[in-house]
């Protein structure tokens, strides 16, 4: 005999925990089934775990800037040597805290029988089946697995993903990393500040090919300044293990090469966790190529009462967007469920906002440049790029690389689209995108009073450089 619950919510990511809360605070029986640990990807393996790694990796990057701002670090006799010239301010990275930090920070099978029945199995093995009126499919995405000829005879210890990169317990003396995305940036960058020699592999023409290509520009320069070797454009096609080295080939503009180094990180992508779901047996509709299951623009599927959240259904795949997609069942479900003539929420128009946390961070939101032309190809689409040594604040943090760059209708006013690769680049996306959402024209912006010095009153500055 099946137990029956109102609603059932399969996957406890950024979504699924916050909306089993509200249904049974609405007085519904609600089933929330978690294969793994409560809060998903971003508390367990995703957002807060990295940041606090990163963290540990800006603390190494400013103590060895130490000589920059006048200051030398007593500590481990190393003064000493700083005090006799040392270019090099030298830093030890004990990776074991490292990691400490990031565990003290974060403190099978489940599938569908029809479209309101599922099967799970318990943690004591034994297996249950429950039917709920509607099922909300919250079960995120996972790291693409490494698709490299001969990775096999690469030991496991060696190959890592987002997940298990932040468990090891010694820094990599050598890291090379497939793919020039978030993931790969943000863990380049932090292994490098710990002391790895860091090389990476990006398929695309440029790193974070979504961005605009003067922003990526930028970004390659800084990743390059800070002693990551950068190939782009280059295919990873085979790889092999001699002599306590990973041996991997690729396929670069410039003729084949050979890289060399002690462990591999695939950050390559990610895909929908949906096998398990048995989504045929249910009838639910699912891209062919790449899994994500279809939805429309109130998360609903094809088939009536099934609702997909977060990751699963697609990119954005941000915390944040999860998060948005949980209210917009929380206010179709249970807010206007007494008044069925209400406007229902949907994702249209929704505006994303997005922060790489490279240092300094990219944060961006909005459309980019060649997507404001493609939309809008006959309004007048104007850009103003302003160097980040322009801004006050960040020459006297000496944080001065990067640039700001937005993307306006000349026609009306409205700024469409804005990027900061810039020290503390998420927050001042976020006043931009502030006025965004209040439909400011760019001009209040530019004659706003802002605190001087703060970084906000660059955007005084930055409509200077609108051509
Ligand atoms: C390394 C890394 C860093 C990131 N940093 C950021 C960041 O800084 N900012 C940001 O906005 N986003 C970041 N993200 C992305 C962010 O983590 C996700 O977009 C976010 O977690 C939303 O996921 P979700 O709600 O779709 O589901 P998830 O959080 O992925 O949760 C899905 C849950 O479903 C469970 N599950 C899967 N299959 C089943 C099943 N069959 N039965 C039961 N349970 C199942 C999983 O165990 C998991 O707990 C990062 C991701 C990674 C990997
Ligand atoms: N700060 C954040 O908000 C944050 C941080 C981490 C992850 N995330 C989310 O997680 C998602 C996944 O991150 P990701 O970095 O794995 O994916 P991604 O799609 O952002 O980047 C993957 C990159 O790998 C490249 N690539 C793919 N296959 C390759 C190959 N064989 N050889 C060389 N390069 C290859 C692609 O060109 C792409 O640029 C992101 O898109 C983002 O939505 C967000």
């Amino acid at each position: 005999m099946s137990k029956h619950f109102d609603y059932i919510i399969i996957g406890s990511g950024q979504a699924g925990t916050p909306l089993s809360t509200a249904f049974a605070k609405a007085g519904k029986k609600t089933a929330l089934i978690e294969r793994a640990h409560v809060g998903g990807c971003c508390v367990n393996e995703g957002c807060t775990p990295t940041k606090t790694m990163i963290a540990s990796g800006r603390v190494a990057y400013l103590a060895r800037r130490g000589q920059d701002y006048g200051v030398h670090t007593p500590s481990d006799g190393i003064a000493a040597k700083t005090l006799e010239g040392n270019s090099q301010n030298e830093v030890s990275v004990d990776m074991a805290k490292v990691r400490e930090r990031k565990r003290n920070i974060v403190t099978d099978s489940r599938s569908f029988v029809d479209s309101k029945t599922i099967k799970v199995k318990m943690g004591d093995g034994k297996e249950e089946t429950i039917t709920g009126d509607v099922i909300c499919i919250n079960t995120g995405e996972r790291p693409a697995s490494p698709n490299l000829s001969g990775i096999e005879t690469v030991p496991k210890e060696r190959i890592r993903d987002s997940t298990s990169i932040m468990e090891l317990g010694e820094v990599p003396s050598h890291l090379l990393v497939v793919g020039g995305g978030y993931i790969g940036l943000e863990f380049g960058q932090l292994f490098r500040r710990l002391g790895a020699e860091v090389t990476i592999i990006q398929r695309g023409k440029h790193l974070m090919p979504r961005e605009d290509p003067d922003i990526t520009s930028a970004l390659l320069e800084i990743v390059r300044e800070d002693g990551i070797t950068v190939h782009l454009e280059a295919a990873a096609h085979s790889a092999s293990y001699a002599s306590g080295q990973i041996h991997i080939s690729i396929k670069a503009p410039t003729g084949d090469l050979n890289l060399s180094g002690s462990h591999i990180l695939f950050a390559s992508g990610r895909v929908p966790n949906v096998e398990s779901l048995n989504l045929p047996a249910a009838g639910i509709k699912f891209d062919g190529k790449k899994g994500y299951i279809l939805c429309n623009d109130k998360l609903e599927t094809n088939v009536p009462g099934i609702y997909a959240l977060g990751d699963v259904k697609g990119p954005p795949a941000f915390t944040h967007i999860s998060y948005d997609d949980f209210r917009i069942l929380q206010t179709n479900l249970i807010t206007n469920s007494s008044n069925p003539s209400a406007k229902p929420a949907t994702i249209t128009d929704r505006l994303v906002p997005y922060v790489a946390y490279t240092d300094p961070q990219l944060g961006h939101v909005g459309l980019h440049e060649y997507e404001a032309r493609t939309k809008y190809p006959n309004a007048t689409i104007k850009t103003a790029k302003m160097p980040m040594n322009y801004v006050a604040r960040a020459l006297e943090t000496d944080e001065s690389r990067g640039l700001m760059k937005a993307v306006i209708n000349a026609d009306t006013g409205m700024i469409l689209g804005f990027s900061c690769l810039g020290v503390e680049g998420g927050e001042v996306m976020a006043i931009v995108q502030t006025a965004m959402m209040g439909n400011l024209r760019w001009e209040v912006l530019r004659d706003a009073v802002w605190a001087h010095p703060s970084l906000a009153e660059s955007l005084n500055n930055l409509w200077g450089f609108l051509e």
